[in-house]
C-alpha cells in the first residue's frame, strides 16, 4: 500500500527525510496552490502536511476523498478548520514544541530591535542619512515586560527577560501563585498586566476570547509610552486600535511578527516610524523548521503504520505509557461495538461503557471510540473512524456514558458495553485473555465463552430436548457449516441462548427456517 502526502507550503528538507525514507509513502510538494488547485489537488492525497499559510478550510476538506491526516508543521491551526476535520475524521496533528525557542528568540529579538529602534536607525543610514539624534531609545533593564499567555513560548520569553533584567508580569488562565512564584513572575489579572506594564508581550492562541483582546479599551488602561510586541496571532491586538494609539502618542512603539490578514494588504500601520515588523518569520530558522517538520513526519508515518499518533489536535492526547496499556483493548472495544450492533434490532439511543479492572485507572477515551466506531460502522461504513466516532454518534443523537469500576469480576480487565434503544438494552461484556485474545464473556444476563470473530448465529430458545439437534440438521440441510455451537440457560428447562460459529455467512432463508421452530424465539445473523 502506497499513501500519497502533499506538501502545499515549503517544508524543511531534513525535516521531510523520515518519510522520504519510510516505505510505502509517495511525496508530492506543491507550493503555492490557489485554493481552487489545492481543491481539486486534494483528491488524491491521504495526508495533507502544511504551515501557517494553506488555508484548510471546509471546501478543501469536503473535497478530499481520502484524506486521514492534516500535519500542521507549527504550533497555531487557525489555517485548519478542526469542526470540518473531526467531522469527516480526518485526524489534525501539529508540532508544537519545534517552534518553541525560535518564536521566543524572535519575540526578544523584535522587544530589543523596536527598544533601540534598530531597522528604523538601518534604514536611514541605508539611505546614507547619518542620524544619531532620531534613534534614541530605552533600556530594559528594570522595566516590566507583561506577558500575556504563559505557555511553551510566554514561558521561555519571560526566562529571557529575567536575563535581561527586567520584571515579569503575566497573566494566564493556568498561572497559579505557585507556578508564578517557581519561575519568579508577578501575576495578575489581564487588567492588572496592561497597567504595570512597560512593554507588553501577547502568546495565545487566537480564540474567540483572544482575538482583540488588546483592543481599544485595553489601550486606555495602558501607561503612556507602553510598547507592544505580538509574535503570537494577528488578530489578538486590534490593528485599528494600535494606530490610532500609536497615532495619539499613547504607544510609543509595536513590533508586529503576525498580522490580521496574511499575506498583508493593509500597509497602513507601516507608515509609521514607531512599529517595526517582520513578515511572520518567528519559527523560521533552520532548527525550528527542521524540528517541526521531523515532528509531523514522524506523526504521519506512526499513524499509517500503528495507527497512533503523538500530537492530535481534534483527540485528546494520550501518554505513551497509557496508550500501552490500552492499545491492546483497541480492537477488542471495536468487536463488542461490532457485536451488540447486529444483536441489538433497531437505531441505538444510549451507550453505557463500563471500564472494570486496571482499565479503571488509565484515561479511556480512544477505547470508547473504538467501540463506537465498531457500533456505528455497519451503518456508516468506512465514514466512521476513532477521529468522528464520538462526533457522529452524537450527532445521531447517542447519549454515550462512560463509568468505570475497580473490581472486575474475576477478570484483570472487562468491557461491558450497553445498548439501548425503543427495542430494549442489550449488553455484552469482554475481555482479553492472557495469550488466547479477546473474548465475549457475557451477553445480556448469560454467562458465555466467545471468540468475537467470523460468523455467528445468536440464537434465544427455550431449553427443550431435541432443539440442539434440530438447528444443527436445519442448517445442514442449507449448506451451513457449524464450526462451534455453545449452548447456555438461565435453568434446566428455561430460556436459554445458543451461539454458533459458522463458515459462511448465513443465508436469510436458512435463518428464517430457524425461527420457525417451535422452541426458537429469535435468531441473530452476527459479522464480526
Ligand atoms: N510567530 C510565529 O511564527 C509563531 C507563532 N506562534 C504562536 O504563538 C502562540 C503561543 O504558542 P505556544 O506558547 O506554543 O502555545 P501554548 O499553548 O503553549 O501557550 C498558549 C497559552 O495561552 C494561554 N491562554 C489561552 N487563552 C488565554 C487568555 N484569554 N489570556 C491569557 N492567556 C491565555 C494558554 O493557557 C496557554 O498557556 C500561538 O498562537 C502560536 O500559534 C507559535 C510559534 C511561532
Ligand atoms: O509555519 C510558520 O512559519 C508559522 C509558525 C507559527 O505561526 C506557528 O507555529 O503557530
Amino acid at each position: 500500500m502506497t499513501y500519497n502526502i502533499l506538501i502545499s507550503d515549503p517544508l524543511s528538507e531534513d525535516g521531510i527525510y523520515p518519510l522520504r525514507q519510510a516505505d510505502g509513502f509517495n511525496i508530492v510538494m506543491e507550493t503555492n496552490l490557489t485554493p481552487e488547485q489545492l481543491g481539486e489537488r486534494i483528491k488524491d492525497f491521504d495526508a495533507l502536511l502544511v504551515r501557517s499559510q494553506t488555508q484548510v478550510t471546509r471546501d478543501i476538506i469536503e473535497k478530499a476523498q481520502h484524506l486521514k491526516i492534516i500535519g500542521r508543521a507549527g504550533v497555531g491551526v487557525d489555517n485548519i478548520d478542526l469542526e470540518a476535520a473531526t467531522e469527516h475524521g480526518v485526524i489534525v496533528v501539529n508540532a508544537p514544541d519545534g517552534n518553541t525557542n525560535s518564536a521566543a528568540e524572535h519575540t526578544i529579538a523584535m522587544l530589543m530591535s523596536m527598544a533601540r529602534k534598530i531597522p528604523q536607525a538601518f534604514y536611514a543610514l541605508r539611505n546614507q542619512n547619518w542620524d544619531r539624534k532620531s534613534y534614541v531609545g530605552v533600556e530594559l533593564k528594570n522595566k516590566t515586560l507583561g506577558v500575556i499567555g504563559l505557555g511553551r513560548i510566554g514561558t521561555e520569553v519571560a526566562a529571557r527577560a529575567k536575563g535581561q533584567r527586567m520584571n515579569v508580569i503575566a497573566y494566564d488562565p493556568f498561572l497559579t501563585a505557585e507556578k508564578a512564584a517557581k519561575m519568579g513572575v508577578d501575576f495578575g489579572s489581564v487588567e492588572d498586566v496592561i497597567k504595570a506594564a512597560d512593554f507588553i508581550t501577547v502568546h495565545t492562541p487566537l480564540l474567540k476570547e483572544t482575538r482583540h483582546l488588546i483592543n481599544a479599551e485595553a489601550f486606555k488602561l495602558m501607561k503612556d509610552g507602553v510598547q507592544i510586541i505580538n509574535c503570537a496571532r494577528g488578530g489578538i491586538i486590534d490593528e485599528n486600535a494600535l494606530y490610532d494609539a500609536i497615532k495619539a502618542g499613547k504607544v510609543a512603539g509595536a513590533a508586529l511578527d503576525v498580522f490580521e490578514q496574511e499575506p498583508m494588504v493593509d500597509f497602513r500601520l507601516l507608515d509609521l516610524p514607531e512599529v517595526v515588523a517582520t513578515p511572520h518569520l518567528g519559527a523560521s530558522t533552520i532548527e525550528a523548521q527542521e524540528s517541526v517538520a521531523v515532528d509531523v513526519s514522524n506523526d504521519v508515518i506512526s499513524y499509517f503504520t500503528t495507527g497512533t499518533v503523538r500530537n492530535s489536535v481534534n483527540l485528546p492526547s494520550v501518554p505513551k505509557e497509557v496508550m500501552a496499556k490500552i492499545e491492546p483493548y483497541f480492537d477488542l472495544a471495536e468487536r463488542l461495538g461490532r457485536f451488540l450492533t447486529d444483536l441489538s434490532d433497531g437505531t441505538a439511543e444510549e451507550v453505557n461503557i463500563q471500564y472494570s479492572g486496571e482499565l479503571a485507572n488509565v484515561e479511556v477515551g480512544p477505547l470508547t471510540r473504538n467501540a463506537l466506531k465498531g457500533l456505528l460502522k455497519r451503518h456508516l461504513g468506512d465514514n466512521v473512524n476513532d477521529v468522528n466516532a464520538l462526533y457522529l454518534a452524537n450527532q445521531k443523537g447517542i447519549t454515550v456514558n462512560e463509568s468505570k469500576s475497580t473490581t472486575a469480576k474475576g477478570f484483570t480487565n472487562l468491557i461491558t458495553m450497553e445498548v439501548k434503544n425503543a427495542n430494549g438494552t442489550r449488553t455484552a461484556a469482554g475481555t482479553l485473555l492472557n495469550g488466547q485474545g479477546a473474548r465475549i464473556v457475557k451477553v445480556d444476563n448469560y454467562l458465555v465463552d466467545i471468540v468475537p470473530q467470523g460468523h455467528l448465529v445468536f440464537i434465544r430458545h427455550n431449553d427443550r430436548p431435541g432443539v440442539i439437534g434440530r438447528v444443527g440438521t436445519l442448517l445442514g440441510e442449507e449448506g451451513v457449516n457449524i464450526a462451534t455451537m455453545q449452548v447456555f440457560r438461565s435453568n434446566a428447562g428455561g430460556d436459554a441462548i445458543m451461539m454458533l460459529s459458522i463458515d459462511k455467512v448465513a443465508e436469510d432463508s436458512g435463518l428464517a427456517q430457524l425461527e420457525s421452530l417451535a422452541e426458537i424465539e429469535h435468531v441473530t445473523a452476527i459479522n464480526m
